[in-house]
């Protein structure tokens, strides 16, 4: 079928991937703090964030017309991303030349390009929350091209100034470069412009592309495309853009937000239909937990320390496990979230994800295709989860310093009875010759008592251990644990036993710890910053690919499955609470203690 002009994917992969890997564009000074923000609006910021006012938009003149507001001058290096950041002794860049070229907004052959971005559902939750402020914050520190555009794509009416005021709201800018922070959205404002059109006419979106030629104007074009909309119109909206607003001169990419359907069956139908308008190399299947910089700091710290891989298997790794918690409930989500639940919002991808990362062989390169395969291997190697190695959970209403908190049935939107699960924990086994027999334990709740995401590498004992007698009975606390703190306060940090000053032998666990906030005074950039700028430049290293896709849902169709036909009860937790007490029934089937997400180090 017509697939969309070819996606050339110009890639950087040997700079991005080198160790020289860094977010410091190279015409910052070496002590580029970029992250501290200034704040618009309510912008979720990390620890250490300082926020200032700036003159909202409508006190500005933001609103340039098309084409009049180009690019801030640029250094050369542009979007280059290949400088080192050990924070040690930073290196200079090493970038080459057709690289140079590129991001200055060639395209390889001195021609001169174009990016332009279309956010397919503008007016959504997404959009606002995560990808205008992650676009501007790729804009504000250099990392998008000279020439770019901005358009907002949805049935809503507005204008661009309208699009631009609801924009600037969400923005936050980097708090060391705060005296331009106000021009800087003006500017990034000023390349933003919307199209209102139905998702499923072609006319509406040629109509668009009518607008995005007027950008694009003697440059190859180069269209990105995010869809930020319900999946039930992913397929129409593929399709429009496919037939009416691919580029004619440059790649096409379009990056599609889960859910990627809600079992294998239904994820394979949509694959096919978007196959139908794209090749799988235009597919760019987001997860943002990808993009977060500790689980992208996994393959780091496993393959670039002598210290970690030797371990890293069933010989010395008695389990795994893969947290997530979120001390709110659904609210505003309910709908969306009855169709699909916790295991597959949370389980089926983020976790299952970063299982894969966490377990993989060592990949031949970094190069994207290479990890992939690694990942996809590991998926094939697992057995499928069973109904008996998991537990539901639902959360409950809960009274609490005189508020109410609600249960999950209490939201409007979602059917009074339902049984969808807001809380599970599973027991998940690889069966190769590294993890044979190894627990991965996954949990993942809303409405629990913190927030926090992490993975657990609880070691096993030490054999013959001459201090045996110093840990008193509980042998189980003296095994070494690597904790990765996805987030908040991200951190990694090894408990070790260690002999307590002083005269006597007395052994305590204390913590060799990396914690980030201290060690490093850079903030973190979003997930979605990293993630899109990947998609820019032709990275799918952090995509999911169809094969991919398809074996996670193997491992978890029968059992949701099994879990709906037989109509399995929750059980029930108060909203607050840490979750079914089932969890630490599996866990201890297992021999497995949780670890307490966010509440030691
Ligand atoms: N919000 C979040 O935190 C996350 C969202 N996602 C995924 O991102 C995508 C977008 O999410 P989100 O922004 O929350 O979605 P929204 O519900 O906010 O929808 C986005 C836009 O799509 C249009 N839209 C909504 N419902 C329909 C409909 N039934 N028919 C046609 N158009 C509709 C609306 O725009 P208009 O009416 O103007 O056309 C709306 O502003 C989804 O696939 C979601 O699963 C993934 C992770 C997190
Ligand atoms: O994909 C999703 O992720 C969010 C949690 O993302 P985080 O980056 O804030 O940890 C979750 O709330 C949502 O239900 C889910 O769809």
């Amino acid at each position: 079928m017509a697939a969309i002009a070819a996606s050339n994917a110009v890639v950087s992969k040997s700079t991005r991937l080198s160790s020289n890997y860094s977010f410091r564009p190279s015409s910052a000074p070496r002590n580029f703090h970029p992250w501290t923000s200034i704040s618009l609006a309510n912008s979720k910021i990390s620890s250490g964030c300082v926020r200032a006012q700036v003159t909202p938009l409508e006190q500005t003149s933001a609103a340039a017309p098309a084409q009049s507001v180009e690019a801030p001058a640029v250094n050369v290096f542009g979007t280059s991303r290949g400088s080192v950041s050990t924070t040690v002794s930073p290196v200079e860049n090493k970038t080459p030349l057709s690289k140079l070229k590129e991001t200055a907004g060639f395209d390889g052959s001195g021609n001169e390009s174009t990016v332009s971005i279309t956010v397919v559902g503008a007016s959504g939750d997404l959009a606002k929350k995560k990808i205008f402020p992650a676009l501007f914050a790729l804009f504000y520190e250099g990392f998008l091209p000279k020439h770019f555009t901005v358009y907002g794509y949805a049935r809503s009416k507005m204008t661009d100034a309208e699009l631009r005021i609801m924009v600037s709201k969400t923005l936050t800018c980097r708090i060391d470069q705060r005296e331009n922070c106000g021009e800087k959205m003006e500017q990034f404002l000023g390349r933003c412009f919307y199209h209102s059109g139905q998702y499923d006419s072609e006319k509406n979106f040629a109509e668009l592309d009518k607008k995005l030629k007027e950008h694009e104007v003697g440059r190859v074009s180069n269209r990105l495309f995010y869809l930020s909309i319900p999946p039930n119109i992913f397929i129409d909206a593929v399709k429009c853009a496919s037939l009416s607003a691919s580029s004619g001169n440059g790649w096409t990419r379009v990056i599609v937000e889960k859910p990627f359907g809600r079992d294998s069956e239904s994820s394979a139908a949509l694959t096919k239909a978007l196959k139908q308008y794209l090749e799988e190399d235009q597919i760019f299947r987001i997860d943002h937990y990808l993009g977060k910089e500790l689980v992208e700091n996994l393959s780091v710290l496993r393959f670039s320390n002598l210290i970690f891989e030797p371990l890293w298997s069933r010989q010395y790794i008695r389990n795994v496990q893969l947290i997530f918690s979120e001390d709110f409930g659904t609210e505003g989500r309910g709908g969306y979230f009855d169709n699909y639940g916790i295991i597959r919002d949370i389980m089926q991808n983020h976790l299952l994800q970063i299982l894969a990362l966490f377990a993989m062989e060592t990949p031949v390169s970094l190069d994207a295709e290479d990890i992939r395969n690694e990942k996809v291997k590991v998926l094939r190697s697992m057995r499928p989860v069973k109904l008996d190695d998991v537990v539901v959970g639902q959360y409950k209403s809960h009274t609490r310093g005189g508020i109410n908190y609600p249960s999950y049935t209490d939201d409007e939107t979602v059917p009074k009875g339902s049984l969808t699960p807001t809380f599970a924990a599973a027991a998940l086994f690889i069966d190769n010759a590294r993890w044979d027999g190894v627990p991965f334990l996954m949990k993942a709740g809303k409405a629990l008592h913190t927030k926090g995401a992490e993975i657990r590498v609880q070691f096993r004992h030490v054999p013959g251990n001459l201090y045996n007698r110093n840990f008193g009975t509980d042998l189980d606390r003296a095994t070494n644990e690597l904790v990765i703190r996805v987030q908040p306060d991200e951190a990694i940090y090894l408990k070790i036993n260690n002999k307590v000053p002083g005269l006597g032998m007395k052994l305590d666990r204390s913590n060799l710890n990396l914690h980030y906030a201290a060690r490093y005074s850079k903030e973190i950039p979003d997930a979605y910053e990293r993630l899109l700028l990947d998609a820019i430049e032709g990275e799918r290293r952090l995509f999911i690919r169809s094969d991919e896709l398809d074996a996670a849902w193997s491992l978890f169709t029968p059992f949701l499955k099994e879990l709906e036909e037989k109509k399995i009860i929750p059980e029930y937790y108060p909203y607050g609470s840490r979750g079914p007490v089932g969890a630490h029934y599996l866990a201890a089937r297992y021999k497995v203690r949780w670890g307490d997400v966010g509440h030691e180090q």
